[in-house]
């Protein structure tokens, strides 16, 4: 596989904070390669160093050493506003929180980026979009006036308006109900066999990471192993083995 095959590629990334006079390493030489069309799950114990890989891998944040590639570009030594544009125009995010604007409608929230990037706003692309995550019917309503599940799809239809090449989510089922979860992660799924999309997802339930084709494990800031194909039992006791690694 050669490097454009892939949408992210770490190499090396350590990140450190200064905590008063001594220094945490949340990530710890990490080096991982994240093929296009694939779908990856980002799982450790509290600490471990993932919002860290997720922001460090999405040019939120700055790697204290080490390189991060998106798609044939490198982050490092881009200038903020390069990283800014980057991100706008390449990269997509769902979080735990759905944050979408409670003034607007679904259609108004999906289009926000658009705008914000003082770009033209085609009607007939927002309501695609809006339909591939089964929302078409559902444009002119507020978000106090969907679910959390039909809010979390709003959320995904706004990342994915800019056609990102890479999809990140920090815990995006973290708020939802088993079965409302489920049904963004079957979207997630299919997004991924069906359009080839490339997603990269930090989550705690073995569940969720089980619909990923690989999992990636931390510890202290490290890569600690993988799954591919993973059960969501096998993930579990993968996890269950981890946190009980004595400090
Ligand atoms: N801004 C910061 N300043 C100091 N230390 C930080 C900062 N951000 C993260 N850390 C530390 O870096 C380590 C990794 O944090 P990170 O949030 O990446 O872990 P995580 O695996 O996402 O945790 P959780 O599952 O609890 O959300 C932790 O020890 C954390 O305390």
């Amino acid at each position: 596989m050669n490097h454009n095959d892939h949408a992210i590629q770490l190499c090396s990334v350590s990140r450190s904070h200064k905590a008063g006079d001594s220094a945490v390493t949340a990530l710890d030489r990490v080096s991982l390669s994240f093929p296009r069309g694939t779908f990856t799950a980002v799982m450790g114990p509290s600490g471990s160093g993932k919002s860290t890989l997720l922001q460090c891998a999405a040019g939120l944040d700055r790697p204290t050493s080490g390189s991060v590639t998106v798609g044939g570009t490198e982050l490092t030594g881009l200038s903020e506003t390069k990283l800014t544009l980057l991100r706008r125009e390449r990269i997509g995010f769902v979080f735990q929180a759905f944050n979408l604007l409670p003034a607007l409608t679904a259609e108004q929230n999906v289009a926000l980026p658009l705008r914000l990037a003082g770009k033209r706003v085609a009607k007939a692309r927002v309501r695609e979009v809006l339909r591939q995550v089964g929302l078409g019917d559902r444009a002119r309503h507020r978000p106090t006036e969907m679910s959390g599940g039909q809010q979390q799809r709003v959320a995904l239809a706004r990342a994915l308006i800019t056609r990102p090449e890479v999809l990140f989510g920090d815990e995006p089922t973290g708020a939802l109900d088993s079965r409302t979860s489920r049904e963004v992660l079957t979207l997630l799924r299919s997004m991924v066999d069906r359009e080839g999309r490339t997603i990269i997802m930090v989550t705690h339930d073995p569940v969720a990471a089980s619909y990923a084709d690989r999992v990636i494990f931390l510890v202290d800031g490290r890569v600690n192993g993988e799954l591919t194909g993973a059960s969501a039992d096998d993930i579990a006791a993968r996890m269950t083995r981890l946190e009980a690694v004595p400090c």
